[in-house]
């Protein structure tokens, strides 16, 4: 089965055609996808592409609904763009990318597969917001999680790696991109994550804040003069690195600057560090140990100097990195140091993997 597969993130957008070994036969990257209005370049592409047997499309909302891929029909469009406002970043891109591949192959079917479904696992102590539990039942307030494909993939490509069952590890992945997260996955299974019930929660990211102070989030609006729309907008886009730094929140961009004694890009990067480190103890906190962790994702992947520092201080973990090994990593590579407790690896993050073995699961069962 050839499986057409779009993963429409909040900056980018990553087409593959994959043949039926799930070799990748034609590919489409565009780095600044804004969605709807773009569609044209997604169609074009699509038209040129040999025989498409089916389409996976990377779904980042799932809500209370999706806990499973599901086979699209306008039911389902309509049920997914109604969570447009759980994820107003990334559902309307989802949304495009889903509308443009049905008016290039109407007749061929397409599956959902969501970002949330790997996080249903969370068990409700790791779940649930100690808000007014009338507003959680009412709303459906709960950490939901995301990249839910990435962290799934990772987690299984380790284990593989290391030539253990997924099912005897706790890992820690980290998916550093433009959003980044962490998910703590015993035996295969989601049992934390660092976002919640949006996706700007956690980690510093490129330009999200990751979580802050709702304290602060109040007062802004309370005291500052700040409207509703001009918070979210700040914290979504005008924060993270970004905000620290100045510039787009590229990575990249930030290691230049420290590297030429900026101080506000050396701040960004001991922030961000600051907080991956944190957070990535207190995924092993929620597993009770640590075995491997594994670095994927844009940062991830190509970042030796961020996976250096991160694990600096996570000695005492049992966690050390071969500093040769580290530097020289490409495609999926053990960093960890001869003899250390815990493995560090790098996994090149394959999401279109993981949808198309959802979608040739779900349309073949
Ligand atoms: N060589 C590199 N060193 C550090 N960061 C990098 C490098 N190459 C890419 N990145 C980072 O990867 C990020 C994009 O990650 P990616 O996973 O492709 O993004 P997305 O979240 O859009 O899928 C960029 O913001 C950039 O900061
Ligand atoms: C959920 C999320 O943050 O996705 P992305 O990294 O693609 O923005
Ligand atoms: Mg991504």
């Amino acid at each position: 089965m050839h499986v057409l597969v779009v993963n429409a993130g909040s900056s980018s957008l990553k087409v593959r055609l994959l043949g039926a070994g799930d070799e990748v036969v034609d590919t489409l990257d565009l780095g600044s996808w804004q969605g709807a209005h773009e569609s044209d370049e997604l169609a074009e592409f699509v038209k040129g592409l040999p025989a498409v047997d089916a389409v996976g499309h990377r779904i980042v909302h799932g809500g209370t609904e999706f806990r499973d891929p599901v086979v699209l029909d306008d039911r389902v469009r309509e049920r997914i763009a109604a969570l447009t406002e759980l994820a107003p970043l990334h559902q309307p891109r989802g949304l495009a990318g889903i509308d443009a591949v049905a008016g290039v192959l109407p007749g061929t079917p397409a599956v959902a597969c969501f970002d949330t479904a790997f996080h249903t696992t969370l068990p409700d102590e790791a779940a649930v917001y100690a808000l007014p539990h009338e507003w959680n039942r009412r709303w459906s307030l709960r950490r939901y999680g995301f990249h839910g494909l990435s962290h799934d993939y990772a987690a299984r490509r380790a284990a593989d790696l290391l030539g253990r069952p997924v099912g005897e590890l706790r890992t820690v992945t980290c998916h550093l991109g433009a959003g980044a997260s962490l998910a703590a996955v015993a035996g295969g299974r989601s049992v934390d994550t660092t976002m919640g019930f949006t996706p700007l929660a956690g980690l510093v990211m490129a330009t999200r804040t990751g979580s802050v102070d709702p304290g602060l989030v109040l007062w802004l609006q309370q005291h500052a003069g700040l409207d509703a729309g001009q918070v979210s907008h700040a914290l979504e886009h005008e924060s993270g690195l970004a905000g620290l730094a100045g510039g787009s929140g590229d990575m990249r961009e930030v290691l230049r600057g420290a590297d030429a004694g900026e101080p506000r890009a050396t701040l960004a990067f001991g922030v961000y560090v600051h907080r991956l480190r944190r957070e990535i103890a207190a995924m092993t906190a929620s597993l009770g140990g640590l075995d491997a962790l594994v670095f994927t994702g844009g940062v991830g992947e190509h970042g030796p100097r961020v996976r250096q520092a991160a694990v600096e201080s996570l000695g005492y973990l049992g966690v050390r990195v071969d500093p040769g090994r580290n530097d020289a990593a490409t495609g999926d590579a053990d960093i960890g140091a001869d003899g250390a407790d815990v493995r560090t690896l790098v996994v090149t993050a394959r999401e279109d993997l993981e949808i198309a073995r959802h979608t040739r699961a779900t349309l073949l069962s």
